[in-house]
């Protein structure tokens, strides 16, 4: 289970990214994040993996507590949360399997980092190239593959992180309408079968529908809809996509 009790972020130059927000996500849950660009799904997602720390509130995780309490719990849940980005942050000269190992590097220390890593954690890498499709590219250049596939690569070095979570931030947004629905099936299925947790800032209302057990719909930092993607009728979507801006805090 992972909370959001009241979470918001004001940045310093006055935008109220998001207004609190509270939230439980049970475990293994597929929630995707609607919303308008600049709704503040990002901003979210970052609050989420403590790579921003909010303004206001706080963000649990079972058996942790707060994510924030001190730097050695802030560790521990980013080593358990998967990022996966939309230009996937690949290390083009590196291969494949290189590239799908530095999910394996926060779990040893800096040190042991410097060194080969042990084969247990090869073997981890190349059975999630496997899981993604492509353990038979494994040697092959990052920057050799095509769009789908490096995303492909992005969900497999989040994946041999072994997650608990997973938060991807418009996962498809740069692929073909085809290839991004077969992406996204794949990062689907993975977190299904390992009961991930996985929260999807998504832009194709299509793929909501296909994939989430639960949609978010955002709109100028807030919650305009909470609720099932069957239930997204053209009124839900007005209110989440034709919301008016209003994004500075009172002077
Ligand atoms: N570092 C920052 N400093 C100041 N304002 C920021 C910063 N990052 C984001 N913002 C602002 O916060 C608001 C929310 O941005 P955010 O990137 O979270 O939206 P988004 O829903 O992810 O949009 P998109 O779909 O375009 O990625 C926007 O008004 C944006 O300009």
């Amino acid at each position: 289970m992972l909370q959001l009790h009241y979470v918001a972020m004001t940045f310093p130059n006055g935008v109220r990214a998001v207004l609190p927000i509270s939230l439980s996500v049970p475990k293994g849950q597929f929630l995707v994040l609607l919303g308008p660009s600049g709704a503040g799904k990002s901003t979210l997602l970052r609050c989420l993996n403590g790579l921003l720390k909010p303004t206001q509130g706080d963000v649990t995780v079972e058996g942790l507590g707060s994510i924030f309490s001190n730097a050695r719990t802030l560790r521990k849940h980013r080593i358990r949360t998967g990022m996966i980005f939309q230009q996937h942050h690949l290390i083009g000269r590196l291969t494949a399997l290189q590239n799908v190992m530095v999910g394996r590097l926060g779990a040893h220390s800096t040190l042991r980092s410097l060194f080969a890593l042990p084969l247990a954690d090869r073997l981890l890498a190349l059975q999630s190239l496997e899981r993604v499709g492509l353990l038979e590219r494994a040697l092959d250049r990052a920057d050799e593959l095509s769009g789908g596939q490096q995303q492909r690569i992005g969900i497999a070095r989040a994946m041999a992180q072994k997650p608990q979570f997973v938060l991807a931030d418009e996962p498809v947004a740069s692929l073909d309408p085809a290839t991004g629905e077969r992406v996204l099936a794949d990062l689907h299925r993975i977190c299904r079968e390992d009961g991930i947790t996985a929260i999807v800032s998504l832009h194709q209302i299509d793929l909501a529908r296909q994939f989430a057990d639960r949609v978010i719909g955002l709109a100028n930092g807030r919650i305009v809809y909470e609720g099932s993607a069957l239930q997204l009728s053209q009124t839900i979507l007005d209110q989440i996509y034709l919301a008016a801006p209003s994004r500075m805090a009172a002077a």
